[in-house]
């Protein structure tokens, strides 16, 4: 188990100029759940393979429980690793597939035979172990490859690439939930690679979003959907996303751009750049009383309708109750206490 910290840590790749991962500095606890999460191409994967030791980064230090493991080899830094595609012996069974990393370690046969079947049992791959892993789908290897990252309980971390990719989408569930159960269970540093905001979410007790090479927050899944630090991140995550209104602020008060005003729950000094407003679709209702806008469309989600808007020409996602058809005349009910304001991009604090 380790606490990983960054220290001034930036990447590029030889031949461009280009950061693919800017100077940072992170710290992760000891026995974290950890997710990264963001778009295809925004560095994920380069920040896995830094903390993997596959790569070496151009800048700064990486840190386990204090040591500089910058030149280390992924073996020497002791990580577990686990990715997008199966790798499994086929030759093996099962059973000798999930035992072949203690077996390498030398833990003793009674000692690696229990914690073989307790990670079966928790991937539900109990009754099949002693089946040859070269008879299995593309399910049943994946669910090996996830149990050979986990078999080991002393690992300094272990780190999944997109380990669900070539799941059945109905297994993927079952899966994420398994994987959090095993964390709560052998408490490990875990670090998950994901594009999926379900699955970051799932399986995270803090998610890092990462943005064009950058940062952008790190957090509990519910800060990310209470406090977005981030337009990015407000967009990102939830669905459908946060809306951003352009708007001047003063005080408390915004004035939207076609001219109507919105009370804040905070006062804000004199914010620099773009100013917007943002508010999630969740906390936003259409109703009889408030800002007038034009319905586009009603999409039933299942358990909820969202309304889309026009608000002074802006697109907007709104939440239609329960029960309420569309108003003749519709109109926008903003939950006060959720509003936040972003300049530039960026979350402004606001005092009160
Ligand atoms: N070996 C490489 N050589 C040059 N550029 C690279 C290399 N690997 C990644 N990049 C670039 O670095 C940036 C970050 O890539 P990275 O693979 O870390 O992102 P990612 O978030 O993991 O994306 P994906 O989900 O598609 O794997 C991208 O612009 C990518 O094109």
């Amino acid at each position: 188990m380790a606490r990983i910290a960054f220290e001034r840590l930036a990447h590029g790749y030889p031949g461009s100029s280009a950061y693919a991962l800017k100077p940072m500095d992170m710290v992760w606890e000891d026995a974290g759940a950890y997710a990264l999460l963001g778009p295809s191409g925004c560095g994920k994967t380069t920040l896995l393979n830094i903390v993997s030791g596959l790569l070496r980064p151009r800048e700064g230090r990486v840190l386990f429980d204090g040591q500089d493991v910058t030149g280390l080899s992924t073996e020497r830094r002791n990580v577990a690793q686990v990715f997008q595609f199966p790798v499994v012996y086929d030759t093996m069974t099962m059973r000798e597939n999930l035992a072949f990393p203690l077996r390498n370690r030398g833990v003793p046969a009674a000692a690696a035979r229990a914690r073989v079947e307790h990670v079966a049992g928790l991937l539900g791959l109990s009754g099949m172990l002693d089946r040859r892993a070269r008879n299995l789908g593309a399910d049943d290897k994946q669910k090996i490859s996830l149990g050979r990252g986990l078999v080991r309980d002393d690992v300094a971390a272990i780190l999944f690439d997109e380990p669900l990719t070539v799941i059945d989408p109905h297994l993927k569930w079952e899966l994420r939930s398994r994987l959090k159960e095993l964390h709560r269970q052998v408490p490990v540093t875990m670090i998950y690679v994901t594009h999926d905001q379900t699955e970051a979410l799932t399986f995270a007790d803090r998610v890092v979003v990462m943005s064009e090479g950058e940062v952008v927050q790190v957090g509990t899944p519910e800060a990310l959907f209470d406090r977005p630090a981030h337009t990015f991140v407000g967009h990102f995550i939830g669905s459908p996303g946060m809306n951003f209104l352009p708007c001047a602020v003063e005080g408390d008060t915004a004035t939207l751009a076609g001219g109507h005003r919105v009370g804040l729950p905070r006062g804000y000094g004199a914010l620099a750049g773009k100013v917007e407003l943002g508010i999630r679709p969740e906390f936003a209702a259409i109703a009889r009383d408030g800002l007038p806008v034009t319905v586009r469309r009603v999409e039933d989600l299942g358990r909820r309708r969202i309304a889309r808007v026009e608000l002074d020409g802006v697109p907007f996602a709104a939440t239609l109750p329960e029960g309420m058809a569309v108003p003749a005349e519709p109109r926008l009910a903003l939950d006060p206490r959720r509003l936040h304001v972003y300049a530039d991009g960026r979350l402004a604090e606001g005092e009160g």
